[in-house]
């Protein structure tokens, strides 16, 4: 007879993920079975999955086991795998949290992006949960031209790698964007041979941001965190800030369709990201229908 697996189903900016806490890492949880689990129709449903597993029981994240206790082994909704997601490692947190693994304070959580530093704020008076503070690592803006495009519209755009890799074009209007219910384009194809996430950015204020993301993996989503990230230091970068030359952070306000994130960029390149994170249920997938799955 197969046991039933325990999930639970969280958001972040409503980027929204199906969670497995899997500590021994024993779960089958290939492709298939996760592109399964994050269908809206015939599964639970969500952008991606968080498998959450001990550093120390994953090969990809043994080495990290020392500092990082857990390890984010994340997969996009189509069962692929990216080195980072933002919004993810705040729900992850969040997880953390709830289940009595960690308190409010700092922790440190493995990604395939290297060991991230993680700050809860304590919960409010009214006892809502407090943001998230994720320190993303620095971001990288290989040179080159690139632009990306969708039906008869092309743009300009920045490449910036968050450990995963962006493409952010500011746009007129965000609806320019049209109903992206495939990936844009982009060129040249040798810049992002890996496939790449898309932003499209405008202003709405000083240093403050809007997005849409089209996302590799997963398509439109309400949110990304490397994503604002990633935007935050282009718009830097375009009004000619950079908190190394000023020794000053620099901070954006990112709204996406989802929410709000902030985030500031240090002078020593560390950005951090601050944003909410929420567990909104919890389950049982049946067992017979997880094995039946192809892997
Ligand atoms: N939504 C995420 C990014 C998830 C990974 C991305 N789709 C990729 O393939 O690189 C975030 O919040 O950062």
């Amino acid at each position: 007879m197969s046991t039933s697996i325990a999930f639970l189903k969280g958001h972040g900016t409503e980027n929204d993920f199906v969670i497995v806490p899997d500590p021994g890492n024993t779960l089958d949880l290939g492709p298939g079975r996760v592109a399964a689990l994050c269908d809206r129709r015939a599964g639970i449903g969500g952008d991606g999955l968080l498998h959450v597993v001990r550093s120390a029981a994953h090969p990809q994240a043994v080495a990290m086991a020392a500092e990082a206790e857990w390890f984010m082994d994340y997969r996009n909704g189509d069962g692929s795998i990216a080195e980072m997601c933002g919004n993810g490692v705040r729900v992850f947190a969040r997880y953390l949290q709830r289940a009595g693994l960690v308190g409010e304070g700092d922790l440190a959580v493995a990604t395939r992006g290297g060991v991230k530093r993680v700050h809860l704020a304590k919960s409010a008076a009214d006892g809502s949960p407090g943001e998230i503070t994720v320190a993303m690592g620095r971001a990288l803006l290989p040179g080159g031209a690139v632009t990306v495009g969708v039906g008869e519209r092309e743009w300009p755009a920045r490449h910036v790698d968050m450990g995963n890799p962006h493409a952010v074009a500011f746009v007129e209007d965000l609806a320019h964007a049209g109903e992206l219910s495939t990936a844009p384009r982009f060129a040249p194809a040798a810049a992002y041979p890996e496939g790449v996430n898309v932003e499209f950015v405008v202003d709405r204020g000083p240093a403050h941001l809007a997005l849409r993301v089209h996302e590799r993996g997963s398509g439109e989503t309400r949110s990304c965190g490397t994503g604002a990230c990633a935007v935050a230091v282009a718009a830097a970068r375009r009004d000619g800030v950079d908190p190394a030359v000023t020794g000053t952070p620099a901070t954006y306000t990112v709204d996406v369709p989802g929410g709000r994130l902030v985030i500031t960029e240090r002078p020593d390149g560390e950005i951090e990201m601050t944003g909410p994170a929420e567990i909104v249920a919890e389950g049982e997938i049946d067992g017979a229908w997880f094995e039946n799955l192809n892997a």
